[in-house]
């Protein structure tokens, strides 16, 4: 039987979701459709009824922003958030700021799938050396987490985000569900993916197939042990999300450069 009920959200589109590039911990905002689709993610949330008594975000701008427009379009702004570099998006290392249909030409559409959908796989890592290395370490934001900077990751696979992910969830956000509180985790495609894996049971190949499309919000209705009691819904028009899923899925393939005017911009870097 179902006891709680637990929300995640994959951010409203940013600006580098428009751009098709590696965003990962660099802080991009919501792109003008990306704030369009949180309001409306509020609003439908609102219209079916549903109330949050504790939000958690990421500590990226494109998370929190997400929240805060779900929560005013549904009248909920004094909803205590909370914001955890746990929830982060994936560390994509050296793929950072990179465009996926430009490496879809260099590398492959199969690495790319690898790089972004495997399980085990860890990209390169950031170096010194690449041009957001500085803007993301340099950041004060990273000197208030509860590891020391150092420890920080350099690049994740999607394990390493369910390792760092689990003693958060574990620790802080599940003794929160079970005092009887509705949260909505508002993160990014691959900590929700990481933490899907984890409560769903899903398998190390059956993860590769699960994409999430941005500002659709997945209910999950959980026991009193936090297993799922039926399958995950994405909550909204069914025939726009199984849309939005296949937009997301084409990023990593090549004819997104294919047919852009003019030659494709590679970016001179190593990865194998
Ligand atoms: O880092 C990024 O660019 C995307 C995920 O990229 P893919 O794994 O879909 O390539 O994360 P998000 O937009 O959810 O924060």
């Amino acid at each position: 039987m179902s006891k709680y009920k637990l929300f995640l959200l994959r951010h409203g589109e940013g600006a580098w979701n428009k751009e098709n590039r590696f965003c990962s911990w660099v802080d991009q905002k919501l792109s003008e459709n990306g704030v369009v689709e949180a309001q409306e993610c509020g609003r439908l949330l609102k219209e079916q009824g549903y109330q949050f008594d504790r939000v958690f975000t990421s500590i990226l701008s494109r998370s929190i922003q997400t929240a805060w427009l779900v929560l005013e379009a549904m009248g909920q702004e004094w909803v205590p958030v909370t914001k955890s570099w746990r929830i982060n998006e994936r560390h994509y290392g050296a793929l950072i700021s990179l465009n996926r249909a430009e490496m879809a030409l260099n590398h492959g559409e199969e690495q790319v799938k690898l790089w972004r959908r495997s399980y085990d796989i860890t990209p390169p890592p950031i170096t010194e050396s690449h041009p957001y290395y500085a803007e993301i370490y340099n950041d004060r934001r990273y000197s208030t987490c509860d590891v020391p900077k150092e420890e920080l990751p350099k690049a994740e696979s999607l394990k390493e985000v369910l390792d760092r992910l689990l003693p958060y969830w574990n620790d802080v956000i599940v003794p929160v569900i079970k005092s009887g509180q509705t949260v909505l985790i508002s993160a990014h495609g691959n900590s929700c993916r990481a933490l899907l894996k984890h409560l769903e049971g899903i398998s190390e190949t059956d993860i590769v197939n699960v994409t999430l499309p941005t500002g659709v919000p997945v209910l999950l209705e959980l026991d009193e042990d936090l297993r799922p009691v039926k399958p995950r819904q994405l909550l909204g028009d069914q025939a726009k999300i199984e849309a939005a899923i296949k937009k997301v899925e084409d990023q990593g393939k090549t004819f997104g450069v294919m047919s852009r005017a003019g030659p494709p911009s590679f970016v001179p870097i190593s990865l194998r």
